[in-house]
């Protein structure tokens, strides 16, 4: 069987929001490829449209005229329902707050979009075992969110975003909320889910450190890439 390849492409976008009575354009005709495997940080000033691009590409928000397509798979052709599904099945999200259910323990967080698949409840649990252990979380199964650090609990939050073994992170602010250690140890952490695992990700920052575990950074700046710079040692 030939291996299914992710290569995300925008092309031609055009996304605009309503702003009184007429709309502000943030993308005219955004084009660009990001090949299965890529780990891209794009950068920009505030309101330049990073938590956009991700939000189109994760399919949680739509494109006016253009296309988003993921391993040819268009996603403005998919009926509701179906690209919910695609949706779980190809994408995990890392936010910059966690976003953690603060009742439930780590190992229910990281649970959670597993109730989505056919596991049963020993596969899921051996699945949230082997999740909580790559991420280094072997001894925090059962805390809960406010018993764990700031970094322990984006560890909490990138285990769930790969529970159901996505092929694409989509990480908006990672370590925004971290301190530079803890930064650092996610950083790490999404290169070696990069680099072993073969994610590919795709990191908004704000942080110009945090570029060097990437592949790729590009600088996003009046709905534009203005620059790409190419990692010498990724
Ligand atoms: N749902 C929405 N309704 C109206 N305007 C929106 C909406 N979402 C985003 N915008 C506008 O689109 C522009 C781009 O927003 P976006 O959040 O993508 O920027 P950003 O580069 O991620 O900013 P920041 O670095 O501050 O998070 C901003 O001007 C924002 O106000």
């Amino acid at each position: 069987m030939t291996p299914v390849s992710y290569d995300i492409e925008l092309t031609g976008v055009y996304k605009s929001y309503p702003l009184g009575k007429s709309r502000i354009p943030i993308f005219e005709d955004l084009t660009m490829t990001i090949p299965d495997g890529d780990f891209l940080a794009i950068m920009g000033p505030s309101g330049s449209g990073k938590s956009t691009i991700l939000n189109l590409i994760g399919g949680i928000d739509t494109v006016d005229g253009g296309h988003v397509s993921i391993g040819g798979t268009m996603l403005d052709k998919m009926s509701t329902r179906a690209l919910t599904r695609w949706r779980s099945e190809v994408i995990g999200f890392v936010f910059q707050f966690y976003n953690l259910m603060p009742m439930l323990s780590a190992a229910q967080n990281v649970e959670l979009p597993l109730l989505l698949t056919d596991l049963s409840a020993s596969e899921r649990r051996e699945r949230v075992h082997t999740i909580l252990d790559i991420v280094g979380l072997a001894d925090r199964h059962d805390h809960l969110p406010s018993l764990l650090s700031g970094g322990q609990q984006q560890r909490v939050g990138i285990a769930r975003a790969i529970a159901s073994d996505p092929r694409i992170l989509l990480c908006d602010e990672p370590t925004g909320d971290l301190d530079r250690k803890s930064a650092d140890e996610i950083l790490e952490l999404l290169q070696l889910l990069n680099t072993k695992l073969g994610k590919t990700i795709i990191m908004v920052t704000h942080d110009e450190s945090s570029t060097r575990v990437a592949k790729r950074t590009v600088i996003l700046d009046k709905g534009r890439f203005v620059s790409e710079e190419i990692a010498q040692c990724a």
